[in-house]
């Protein structure tokens, strides 16, 4: 479970990115998170598994006060966090399994750090982890001859190698075409409902983040402005979260009610 309670962050540069967040997130849920450009949707994301630290308040991951945690115990505890960006951060002129095993290499003594030789038991998982988001094929391509999305389930699967409870992603289909997107998000919703591992996912796609959460936070200026189930969103709602801009948010909402 996630608790933000009284969360506040505060840049160095004085920007307050956000004010007064209490949510509980249970697990198992996905969760989207909306707001405009600017909102605080990363912050909000990146303080979970302290890539940012909060400035006031307190932040439980499992009963456990994040601000509190320290060097080895901060890597410990991210190993059961997994993170997705917009920009895959793979290493694209090796290939796909090499970049999955990379995530068993905290587990790992020393000299097979260097030596980089995995374990049998570490290749299966690996490829299980592949075969899970539908791209085992593809095991002993150089990244670089994937596509976008194939490139985005890479990533996913190397999230997964590490069985993590909860995964963070930072607009995962920023960069991806209508169709590639929803078979990414098909592949985050499947590994949500089969494994249950909580995903909370900061996005701009209205309707996509519709469709597919069963939860939708709503930021703006910092703040939570809704925080309920997705059937529950409304325009008004979207017209309060994105400050009133109705058109292309009146456009997603009938898109998506057309689906239901
Ligand atoms: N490292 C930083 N230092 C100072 N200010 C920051 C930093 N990162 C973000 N901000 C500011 O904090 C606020 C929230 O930013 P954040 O990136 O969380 O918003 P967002 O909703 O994710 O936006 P976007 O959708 O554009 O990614 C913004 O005003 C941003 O300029």
């Amino acid at each position: 479970m996630i608790e933000f309670i009284g969360v506040e962050k505060t840049y160095a540069n004085g920007t307050i990115a956000l004010q007064n967040i209490n949510l509980t997130i249970d697990q198992g849920e996905f969760v989207a998170v909306i707001g405009l450009s600017g909102a605080g949707k990363s912050t909000l994301i990146r303080c979970i598994n302290r890539m940012h630290d909060i400035t006031g308040g307190q932040l439980n991951v499992d009963e456990v006060d994040v601000a509190k945690l320290k060097g080895k115990q901060i890597r410990r505890f991210r190993r059961r966090i997994g993170m997705i960006f917009q920009s895959f951060n793979l290493v694209t002129r090796t290939t796909v399994m090499k970049n999955v095993l990379v995530s068993f290499v905290p587990d790992l003594p020393l000299w097979r750090r260097w030596t980089g030789i995995f374990t049998k038991a570490h290749k299966i998982k690996a490829l299980e982890a592949l075969d899970k988001v539908g791209i085992l094929d593809k095991a002993f391509i150089r990244v670089d001859q994937l596509s976008g999305g194939q490139q985005q389930r890479v990533a996913l699967a190397r999230t997964l190698a590490q069985n993590p409870d909860i995964i963070l992603a930072d607009e995962p289909i920023a960069s991806l075409d209508p169709v590639t997107s929803r078979m990414v998000m098909d592949d985050f919703k499947k590994i949500n409902k089969e494994m249950n591992i909580s995903v909370i996912m900061n996005i701009h796609h209205v309707e996509i983040a519709l469709e597919y959460a069963d939860r939708i936070i709503g930021i703006r200026k910092g703040e939570v402005v809704f925080d309920g189930p997705t059937n529950k969103v409304t325009k008004d709602i979207l017209g309060e979260i994105y400050g009133g801009n109705f058109d292309e948010i009146q456009s997603s909402f009938e898109e998506n009610s057309a689906h239901v």
